[in-house]
């Protein structure tokens, strides 16, 4: 059991608040994103759930126990944490630091070794291409796969995530997201993730959690945020004028898909592309409707503009 539980959680320094009466819940095996301005708490909040941070009231259940009754070093194996600074050792070689757990917690070689291999696979890293490299001799987007691997590397229920692709470029950034998003799946694990990028957060998150001047102001699903912003603050923190376009990158072309006759030219989509791709495609194809079609080439029919604004 890892759903993670906030109950009436406050963090003063001084008499300021980093965050105010705080509840929430992440439910086990779902990606929750934190997301609001600089300052608004978000880092606090993720750190109040590995006890780098005591809060000064409230709760806070990991499953069902309440994390201050446990020791912070045990709480701490159950949860992986990834950061922007990433922290690898130098002087270790890529594998030693992704079994830094592991050896910690006294495992087999044999086992260690077994782990070290298996993770580096699930962030797409070549075990023997990687495995003996130091931190230095890796590009940065492969220095922060290594990063998450480490955090995985003794099967933690819970990762948690601080602003973990921040530095990367764009082409990187997609990259490793479709690689967590693959993991996620693979593994089912609650994460926990901080971004400033609202577009991270809606395309790697089950629920975003929106944070101001340390309070939740809401938490929902992307597409219902999107669609049912709280106040003004959240309509244009997750919106503003790309709401629209935003609101596109919630769905996928087989949620629209209509029945129809051949179209002449034009790219072919696939039914997982996300609807505001399939809107560039069609912009870029100067055409009103494109065809779809599965992974075997079966035309499964078409996505029209109209379509794309109909519901
Ligand atoms: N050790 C500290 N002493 C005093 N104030 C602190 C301390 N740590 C955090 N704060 C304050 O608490 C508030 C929340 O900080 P936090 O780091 O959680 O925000 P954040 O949303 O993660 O910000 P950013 O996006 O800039 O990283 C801020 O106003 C910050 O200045």
């Amino acid at each position: 059991m890892s759903m993670i539980v906030f109950d009436g959680v406050s963090k003063f320094h001084g008499n300021r608040a980093a965050v105010e009466d705080l509840s929430f819940t992440v439910p086990e095996g779902e990606i929750c994103a934190l997301v609001g301005p600089s300052g608004s708490g978000k880092s606090t909040t993720l750190r109040l759930v590995n006890r780098l941070i005591e809060p000064d009231s409230g709760r806070i259940t990991l499953g069902r126990t309440d994390i201050a009754s446990l020791e912070p070093v045990a709480l701490r194996r159950r949860i992986g944490y990834v950061i922007q600074s990433i922290g690898l050792f130098p002087h270790w070689t890529v594998a030693r630091n992704v079994a830094t757990v592991p050896v910690l917690l006294g495992w087999p070689r044999d086992r260690i070794r077994a782990r070290v291999e298996e993770l580096l696979d699930l962030v797409g890293l070549d075990p023997a291409e990687f495995g003996g490299r130091h931190p230095h001799e890796l590009s940065g987007g492969q220095q922060q796969r290594v990063g998450v691997a480490r955090a995985l590397a003794a099967d933690p229920e819970v990762l948690l995530m601080d602003e973990p692709f921040g530095a990367l470029d764009p082409v990187t950034r997609d990259e490793i997201q479709t690689e967590l998003q693959r993991i996620q799946t693979a593994t089912g694990k609650t994460i926990v993730i901080v971004t400033h990028d609202v577009d991270e957060a809606i395309r790697l998150a089950d629920r975003i959690a929106i944070l101001r001047d340390g309070r939740l102001v809401q938490i929902d699903r992307p597409a219902a945020l999107l669609a049912r912003p709280a106040d003004d603050f959240v309509r244009e923190f997750v919106g503003g004028p790309l709401a629209g376009l935003r609101m596109l990158r919630t769905r996928t072309v087989a949620e629209r898909i209509e029945a129809g006759g051949d179209v002449a030219g034009g790219p072919v989509l696939h039914p997982d592309m996300p609807l505001d791709l399939a809107l560039g495609a069609m912009v870029a194809a100067r055409a009103d409707r494109l065809a779809v079609a599965d992974a075997s080439g079966r035309k499964l029919g078409v996505v029209t503009l109209g379509g794309l604004v109909a519901r």
